[in-house]
């Protein structure tokens, strides 16, 4: 059966990239993206942007929506301090599948929790079953238009607290115009956005920041 482009990037990664080492790993995949075949990793550049905000935040719990390949997994760990965690939600197996080697294959397993199935199932448990109490940092890169919901779910659970930071990518391409909305609208954030562009691409594209007020 022929392989999915997924597991061609997991296997370029296996066989060109430095276990162990994170910015290898991110490197090689940005590498196949770039000169082989394009994907919807955040990619360097917005990988920038979440680097220096994950930085702002130095987060002991930080929370990713849509895990794709990991590579954005394997970003954001490698910046956590010791004892600090990620929980990261994959809806589609087969993703989680090549995350979960990928993370793996990065050595950041111990700093990531990859969790499987429906952010709107999963949000839900995260006080009770994953033992969270709020999150410092929340990375939202799945479907668009679970953005807001989601944004909004969070809330009800009590999961954020005074100064947890919102990063949404795509806010321009695919584009999440409700969401911007929502959170540029709503008295209990202040955002900011990031100028950039969709990853591999010269196509227009920026990130949103949204600090919750409480
Ligand atoms: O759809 C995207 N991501 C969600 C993938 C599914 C998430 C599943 N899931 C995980 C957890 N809960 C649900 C996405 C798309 C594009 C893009 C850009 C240009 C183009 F021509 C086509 C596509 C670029 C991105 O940077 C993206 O992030
Ligand atoms: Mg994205």
């Amino acid at each position: 059966m022929n392989q999915s482009k997924e597991q061609r990037i997991l296997n370029f990664v296996l066989q060109n990239a430095v276990r162990g080492d994170p910015c290898s790993v991110m490197d090689t995949i940005d590498k196949y993206c770039s000169q082989k075949e394009w994907a919807m990793n955040v990619g360097n550049e917005k990988g920038l942007i979440l680097d220096k905000t994950v930085e702002e935040a130095n987060p002991s719990v930080a929370l990713e929506l849509g895990t794709y390949c990991g590579y954005s997994a394997v970003r954001i760990s490698r910046l956590l301090k010791a004892g600090a965690r990620l929980l990261t939600v994959e809806f589609n197996p087969e993703f989680a599948a090549i995350a979960k080697q990928m993370i793996e294959f990065a050595g950041v397993q111990d700093k990531v929790k990859l969790l499987e199935g429906p952010s709107e199932e999963i949000i839900p448990q995260l006080k009770k079953k994953y033992e969270v109490d709020t999150l410092d940092f929340v990375f939202l890169d799945h479907w668009k238009d679970r953005y807001t919901p989601d944004t909004i779910l969070l809330q009800e659970c009590n999961l954020l607290r005074k100064g947890s930071i919102l990063l949404a990518d795509n806010i321009i391409f695919p584009g999440a115009p409700d969401f911007l909305n929502y959170v540029r609208k709503s008295p209990h954030f202040k955002c900011t956005n990031y100028p950039s562009h969709l990853e591999y691409m010269q196509v227009e594209d920026a990130m949103e920041k949204a600090v919750f007020l409480g």
